[in-house]
């Protein structure tokens, strides 16, 4: 499914109408109508208070208010703003409310205790005032009737009409208050400010409705982001055969380790095992190799020289060796620690080969020397928001109001996949086409997720033989993972047992739509 801004939106809008030829009434009409569905299915007999604005947001919302009064619903409509701003499309919306005998009211200082009363005795609030065509902050009655809505959040269910009115579509950015509801209709696919905080933590449950518009659409536009979604990736997982052995599933070299960071190996190499590597190898300083073992019995182990507890200088040496096996995928970083050195990581590039993974503390070296990577192809960096701040010299802060353009801009730049951790991570190519993962929950907040993430990346790369789709698959799985995962007790280690419940979950949904 594809992700769009609010100039997209437009665009594949105006494609439709004017290439394809559906109205633009059909699709407000269709829009409005796919509201009040689900309205009726989740609020039967719900007394309703309908906002509308005066743009194409509003004519949406008085599309669903006939509908729903239609239907045998008390609802009660507001217009703020005023009828000779109206949109083309809204007026027609409007009038056909009204002559359906549907009394809208309006909005003004003299009907603003009328409204407030109405509110209280809602149980359902539509918000229809504004959405993607929002410029800057909201002005102050927009903003004023928002609060007002918030203040019934406990009492009424809200629903938003396409976007919580006050965010940002392009980038999720409230400027000064926004619509908090607690569920958001939007039409065709979704936009990148229901993905990206704040406005994200806005959306409630989001549901996406057809509304006639074809997905290729999107790809005649040459729109580059797309959403992950269950149906895409169940396709992705590598099947088992029965008629394998280990080899059939590659064989990943983790890198990883020290003293103070003893888990981390261990929580990569099981992120690995867990989602169906072949082999795993764990290269260590030789002094915590014994407490390691322990933890993870599947892998092998391959001591490094150790310096005080960490990857001595030259350990990298360890690589001349020419009795090695071959290795389809190598991890460096997790739990590095400070102690090595950047030429150190520049040996261990220079002397590996096929997909390279830098996480963690290698991502912190590699920010000293960006070039490092140039000539090693395919490189993937999995920096959460601090590390990708720390590499690019910004802050954390900025990174997170930018999340898509510094993914997309840095992965293109520097010819590498990045997968942007975070709650909504993002994974951008060396193409500058980048894929959001709905998937995910607070259970993952905790240290040590992400090293079993870069496990699970480097095993899935292996079996599906594809960078991309095995960062597809990484991702959305741990996420999945981490929805099945209880929120409090489940830590990273936990994590393996519920990666095998999210892989059957979407075997069955692979199954399900392949049965007639
Ligand atoms: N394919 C689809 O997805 C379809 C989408 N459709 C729908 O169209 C919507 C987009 O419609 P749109 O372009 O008319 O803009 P919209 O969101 O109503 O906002 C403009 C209005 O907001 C106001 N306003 C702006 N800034 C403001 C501020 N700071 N503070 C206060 N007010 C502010 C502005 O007022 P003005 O400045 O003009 O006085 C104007 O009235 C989209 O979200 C979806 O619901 C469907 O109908 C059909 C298919
Ligand atoms: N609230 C959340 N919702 C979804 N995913 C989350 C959330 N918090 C963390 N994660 C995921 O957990 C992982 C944490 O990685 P990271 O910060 O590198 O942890 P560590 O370095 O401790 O292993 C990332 O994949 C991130 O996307
Ligand atoms: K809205």
């Amino acid at each position: 499914m594809y992700l769009v801004n609010a100039r997209q939106m437009r665009e594949m809008d105006r494609f439709a109408i004017e290439k394809i030829g559906i109205p633009s009434i059909v699709l407000m009409e269709t829009a409005g109508q796919a509201v009040a569905q689900e309205v009726e299915q989740r609020y039967p007999q719900a007394r309703l208070v309908v906002i509308a604005g005066h743009g194409n947001n509003g004519g949406d919302a008085f599309v669903l208010s006939r509908h729903l009064q239609n239907r045998g619903f008390a609802v009660n409509t507001w217009l703020v703003g005023s009828e000779e701003k109206m949109t083309a499309d809204t007026a027609i919306a409007y009038r056909a409310l009204v002559q359906s005998r549907v009394h809208v009211q309006k909005l003004t200082p003299k009907s603003w205790n009328l409204f407030c009363r109405e509110l209280s005795g809602a149980d359902v609030i539509i918000d229809g005032l504004v959405g993607t065509g929002i410029k800057g902050s909201l002005r102050e009655e927009a903003a004023r009737v928002v609060m007002e809505i918030n203040k019934r959040k406990d009492r009424a269910a809200i629903v938003s009409v396409d976007i919580p009115s006050g965010i940002n579509a392009d980038n999720g950015v409230i400027s000064s208050v926004a619509v908090s509801a607690d569920l958001t209709v939007t039409f065709a696919c979704p936009r990148w400010g229901h993905f990206l905080f704040p406005g994200a933590g806005h959306c409630g449950r989001l549901i996406v409705r057809d509304i006639g518009i074809p997905a290729w659409v999107g790809e005649e536009l040459g729109i580059k982001a797309r959403l992950l979604q269950d149906e895409f990736i169940s396709t992705l997982i590598p099947k088992r055969a029965r008629h394998s052995h280990k080899g059939s599933y590659g064989h990943v070299l983790v890198i990883a380790g020290s003293q103070s960071y003893v888990g981390a190996p261990a929580l990569t190499a099981l992120g690995a095992i867990r989602s169906g590597a072949g082999m795993v190898t764990l290269a260590l300083p030789e002094s915590i190799q014994s407490m390691v073992v322990g933890l993870t019995p599947e892998a092998v182990y391959w001591p490094w020289a150790d310096k005080a507890g960490s990857f001595a200088p030259h350990s990298w040496e360890a690589l001349r060796a020419t009795n090695q096996p071959r290795y389809d995928c190598v991890v460096v970083g997790p739990g590095l620690g400070h102690e090595v050195d950047i030429d150190w990581l520049k040996q261990v590039i220079d002397r590996t080969s096929g997909p390279l993974l830098l996480d963690a503390d290698a991502l912190n070296l590699l920010g000293q020397d960006l070039t490092l990577t140039e000539n090693r192809m395919p490189v993937i960096l999995t920096p959460h928001p601090g590390e990708i701040a720390r590499i690019m010299k910004m802050t954390v802060q900025e990174v997170e109001e930018n999340r898509q353009q510094i993914a997309v801009k840095f992965a293109r730049q520097h010819r590498v996949y990045l997968v942007l951790k975070g709650t909504y991570s993002i994974i951008a190519t060396p193409q500058g086409t980048c894929f959001v993962s709905p998937r995910g929950s607070s259970s993952l907040a905790k240290g040590g997720s992400g090293d079993v993430l870069s496990g699970m990346i480097a095993s899935f790369i292996n079996q599906t033989g594809d960078v991309l789709a095995g960062l597809q698959c990484a991702v959305y799985v741990h996420g999945m993972a981490g929805e099945l995962m209880d929120e409090y007790s489940g830590g990273a280690s936990d994590l393996g047992l519920w990666i095998g419940q999210a892989l059957q979950a979407l075997a069955q949904k692979d199954r399900d739509n392949h049965t007639l």
